[in-house]
């Protein structure tokens, strides 16, 4: 079972994403982002090539999807806040956005 981030590696941790558009969510601790792609079929073929991913890890994102945006959030439900693997779910999105 992961762990919260602590509050030494937070911001090392959380700096690179707030640089690729990722925010601190308001009033809940988590990170957020909106993805545009340049059509729902790539938008959706992204979300699907993230599902393979959060499944392989067991951490799975909030997001919406409407035609060509997709919201993210990110947080870990079971401690309640941020932990190192929504770190590594936000580089993988990244990426995988391009
Ligand atoms: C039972 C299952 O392993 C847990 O519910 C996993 C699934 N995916 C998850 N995803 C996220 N974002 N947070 C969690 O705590 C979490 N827990």
């Amino acid at each position: 079972m992961t762990e919260r981030l602590s509050e030494e590696t937070r911001d090392t941790l959380l700096d690179p994403l707030l640089k690729t558009g990722w925010e601190v969510t308001q009033g809940r601790d988590a990170i957020q982002k909106t993805f545009q792609f340049n059509n729902f079929v790539d938008a959706f073929g992204w979300m699907t090539r993230v599902a393979i991913w959060a499944e392989k890890w067991d951490h799975h994102p909030e997001w919406s999807n409407v035609y060509k945006t997709v919201e993210v959030t990110l947080t870990t439900h079971d401690v309640d806040g941020l932990s190192p693997l929504d770190i590594k779910l936000a580089r993988k999105m990244d990426g995988l956005a391009g």
